[in-house]
């Protein structure tokens, strides 16, 4: 089956948006204090969503030499996402790691740039999980992994129940850190 094309931000549509949105909130989007406020909003999208472009599948590629199988965590990578039901912002820190197998060893770098990949797109936290979960099961084919996302959204704080400041953990563990996770997964 095709790969669905990814969406991309189209810029002049997303300003047209934004000064729209602008005036039916009552506010003139041509005053001299919002005149910008399109193009940055429309550039604050493109940042946002710029996760669709990246191809975890090409990070995920194992350095060169044998290297021991050691177990790689990386603890406590910051990360900001969209919530896709208010395009309101959650952010926090991921713990990705993982005990090489068939796929083997990748640079570090690797693994922030595949929690990058699923953050900058709109999302809920349990699917970001799952889909980091999945590239790693998939491209390392690693012996045990885990991936663990602590965040706040603000569309709890800012807006219905109004509650700020709640973390929200989603704890994911495959291979033998099933039954028995390493420290920083069983926090
Ligand atoms: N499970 C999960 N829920 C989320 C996430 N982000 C936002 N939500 C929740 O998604 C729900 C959406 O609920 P709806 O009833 O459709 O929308 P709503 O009327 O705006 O809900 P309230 O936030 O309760 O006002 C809310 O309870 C949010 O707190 C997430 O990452 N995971
Ligand atoms: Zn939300």
């Amino acid at each position: 089956m095709a790969t669905p094309p990814l969406p991309k931000v189209d810029r002049p549509a997303a300003e047209a948006a934004v000064r729209a949105l602008l005036l039916s909130l009552g506010q003139d989007p041509a005053s001299p204090e919002l005149a910008d406020t399109p193009s940055r909003v429309a550039e604050f999208w493109s940042e946002r969503l710029a996760g669709y472009a990246m191809d975890p599948a090409a990070d995920l590629r194992p350095l060169p030499g044998v290297l021991a199988p050691v177990p790689v965590i990386l603890e406590r990578i910051p990360f900001v996402s969209t919530c896709e039901h208010h395009l309101a912002p959650f952010e926090g820190h991921a713990t990705v790691g993982y005990l090489p197998g068939e796929g083997g060893t990748v640079g570090l770098s690797k693994l922030v740039r595949v929690v990058q990949a699923y953050a900058w797109r709109l999302q809920v936290q349990e699917r970001m999980a799952q889909q980091i979960a999945e590239a790693l099961e998939t491209h390392l084919r690693p012996a045990a992994w885990g991936v663990q996302l602590v965040a706040v959204h603000t569309c709890m704080a800012h807006r219905g129940v109004k509650t700020p400041g709640v973390p929200v953990r989603t704890t994911l563990l495959g291979g033998t850190w099933a039954q028995n996770p390493p420290p920083p997964f069983r926090g």
